[in-house]
């Protein structure tokens, strides 16, 4: 009598306790709600590299997280490993495990590199982190030729250019896959601008365009929503303010890096919808330095809007105020030098 209570009490709790595969698949985790991705991060022990890491482990749509670095990564995959969200994660350490961490990736995300110290520019980290980039794309084109690539590593005005060629070179090369990761001047926009305005920053959308280095940053204010009618010299003030936003932040570290968390965060916001996009969900749009026509130059960022197949359309700058016209102009002789800059690297090594 006692033996056959027992029983019915154990089924009756394991009756509530155990979910079913329906409630499984309400809940999101079957693989119908979200095909199954794979991200891999590369430089991933690094300042940007782990805090993106984690941010990417808590996103629903990543269903494997791979986690590359030259060294240290065995112990950040270990830590990440254990939050208990949809992806698998692996680490992977040093060239031999590259082929391994890249192969069936759906996107990479590439901040590995030097960052700057105060008194640098961005253009100092080319000698070094050319030949970084050069090798990761080199990878890349031979395990996972068909993966969105989202650059992070400066110069991205030239590590974005220099990408192209070596998968021109290996013959992989889709412009539609390449994108250099402008969002940080996005987010600072936004916010820089919301406290000026004296608006909720959640609500507020601010283009930025050109490059990712000093006076190529250009925001567009004018076209800022909610629309604040600022004064002539705020909007002055607020655009130095985006352009020098890295060097405030190196300034402010005072030889310990560049910006980390803002950039996993915003590298985070990127990829996010960069994945959204690939899963065929409408309207997805974030500016981003790809190959475009909208200007002279081979290479701009703008808004585009992501797709199944990455770019799915580059679109233009609509209208400018006279003090954007003139950034626009006084912006194109750098940034046409320094894409040339890494055209001629990665042509010549
Ligand atoms: N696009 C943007 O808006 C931003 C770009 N950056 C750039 O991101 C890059 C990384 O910055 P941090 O994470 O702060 O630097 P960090 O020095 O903290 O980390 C870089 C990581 O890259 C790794 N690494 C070096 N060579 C590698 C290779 N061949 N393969 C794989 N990993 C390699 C290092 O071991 C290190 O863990 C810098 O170039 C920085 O200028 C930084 C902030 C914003
Ligand atoms: O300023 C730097 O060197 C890092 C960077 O690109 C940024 O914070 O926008």
């Amino acid at each position: 009598m006692k033996a056959a209570m027992l029983r019915s009490v154990l089924r009756r709790s394991c009756s509530t306790t155990v979910p079913s595969a329906s409630h499984v698949m309400r809940r999101g985790f079957s693989s119908e709600s979200s095909p199954e991705r794979k991200v891999a991060v590369l430089g991933a022990a690094g300042g940007i590299g782990q805090p993106l890491a984690l941010l990417m482990k808590l996103n629903p749509l990543v269903s494997k997280l791979s986690l590359y670095d030259i060294a240290g990564t065995p112990g950040v995959a270990a830590d990440i490993s254990h939050i208990n969200t949809r992806s698998e994660v692996a680490g992977f350490m040093g060239e031999d495990q590259l082929g391994q961490a890249l192969e069936g990736s759906d996107i990479v995300i590439i901040p590995a590199g030097v960052p700057r110290k105060p008194g640098m520019t961005r253009d100092d980290l080319f000698n070094i982190n050319a030949g970084i980039v050069k090798s990761l794309c080199t990878a890349i084109s031979k395990y996972c030729p068909n993966a969105l690539v989202n650059m992070i590593s400066n110069p991205v005005n030239s590590t974005v250019p220099i990408a192209a060629e070596i998968f021109k070179k290996a013959g992989t090369y889709n412009e539609k896959k390449l994108f250099g990761v402008t969002t940080l001047d996005v987010v600072r926009a936004k916010t820089f601008y919301a406290g000026k305005a004296k608006v909720n920053v959640a609500g507020v959308n601010v283009p930025v365009v050109g490059g990712h280095a000093g006076i190529t940053i250009l925001p567009l204010f004018s076209q800022a929503t909610p629309t604040a009618n600022l004064p002539d010299e705020e909007i002055k003030a607020l655009t130095k303010r985006t352009q020098d936003g890295g060097t405030e932040v190196v300034e402010a570290k005072a030889g310990k890096g560049s910006a980390t968390l803002s950039m996993a965060y915003a590298g985070a916001i990127f990829a996010d919808a960069c994945l959204k996009g690939l899963n065929g969900v409408p309207d997805v749009v974030e500016c981003s330095f790809v190959q475009s026509t909208i200007t002279e130059l081979p290479f701009f960022a703008s808004k585009v809007r992501l797709g199944k197949n990455g770019v799915e359309e580059v679109l233009g700058l609509g209208p400018l105020s006279d003090y954007e016209q003139q950034g626009l102009e006084a912006l194109k002789p750098e940034l046409k030098s320094s894409i040339e800059k890494g055209i001629k690297f990665a042509n010549q090594s």
